[in-house]
């Protein structure tokens, strides 16, 4: 095996899902742990990678190891594992707060230390990760772990002071797109419109607009511009948009997740 998750719910089963879609990496070179039976199974159905109920195992079994546990758990799993690391483990935690330093102190020895903050369009081959390494990390290693996060979606490698800019701008903000996606239908369910169809029309808006902005490379200002006619539509939206604080709303929901992540 060369792989090994240690926690495989929401965001590890993601990030897997990606990797075997892109052959990164084949089934029986990917190891799982999980901490439940029904997790283990869960994992196993559902991918068809190696499990086991010991995190031990994952170490001993492959050489890059993901901490895919919530990061409460962390130190305890860290606590199960150090004595199996060797020099040859890359040791990638992607929960936020959880530093380069932190995790290597953790380990108790000098290791290779790696940091992404993935998110859950990862699922769908659309993820964004952001990622920063310790200085053992040599290039080869890092063109491996950008060939693993590249398998889910796009990847900047950024400095690790850059990593709680991360959690909040593409780890967490998904959870306040679909709030966005989700009022919105609510509102066309107002106004009307079936409720699925709602949803169709509101996820094609976002995802199409974020396409356009990729695409086109142009100011998200101006793009707005265009969409809104003189004594129209959608400039009425925009005056009550800004009237209940909209941008300052997203503005402090960033500012707080990323403060709370330095917390942690
Ligand atoms: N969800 C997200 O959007 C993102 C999450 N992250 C980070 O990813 C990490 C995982 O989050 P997420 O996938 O959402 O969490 P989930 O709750 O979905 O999954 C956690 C997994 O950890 C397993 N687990 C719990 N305790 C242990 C243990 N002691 N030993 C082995 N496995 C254990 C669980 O096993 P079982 O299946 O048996 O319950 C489960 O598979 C967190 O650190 C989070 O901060 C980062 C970016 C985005
Ligand atoms: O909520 C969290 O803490 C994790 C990290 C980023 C997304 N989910």
């Amino acid at each position: 095996m060369k792989i090994g998750f240690i926690g495989c719910g929401n965001m590890g089963s993601a990030m897997i899902g990606g990797i075997l879609k892109n052959g990164v990496f084949e089934k029986n070179e990917i190891i799982v742990s999980n901490l439940t039976e029904e997790g283990s199974r869960r994992s196993q159905e559902k991918l068809g990678v190696v499990t086991t109920l010991d995190n031990c195992e994952v170490v001993k079994n492959a050489n890059i190891v993901i901490l895919a546990v919530k990061p409460q758990f962390y130190e305890e799993v860290i606590g199960e594992i150090k004595n199996f690391l060797t020099p040859q483990h890359m040791i990638v935690g992607i929960a936020p707060g959880k530093t380069l330093a932190w995790l290597e102190e953790k380990c108790e020895q000098p290791l290779k230390v790696v940091r992404l903050m993935p998110n859950t369009p990862a699922q769908v081959g659309a993820g964004m990760t952001g990622a920063c390494v310790n200085d053992r990390v040599t290039e080869e290693d890092l063109d491996q772990i950008l060939a693993i996060t590249n398998s889910f979606g796009r990847t900047e490698v950024v400095p690790e002071r850059l990593m709680d800019a991360v959690s909040a701008v593409s780890g967490c903000s998904p959870a306040y797109v679909f709030m966005f996606i989700e009022a919105m239908a609510d509102a066309a369910v107002a106004q009307g419109m079936p409720r699925k169809q709602a949803y169709q029309f509101a996820a094609q808006a976002v995802l199409g607009s974020a396409k356009l902005l990729l695409e086109t490379g142009m100011h998200p200002g101006e793009l707005k511009d265009m969409v809104c006619s003189p004594a129209g539509t959608t400039i009425e939206g925009v005056r009550i948009l800004e009237k209940n604080g909209f941008r300052s709303a997203v503005f402090e929901a960033l500012q707080g997740a990323a403060d709370k992540g330095k917390k942690m």
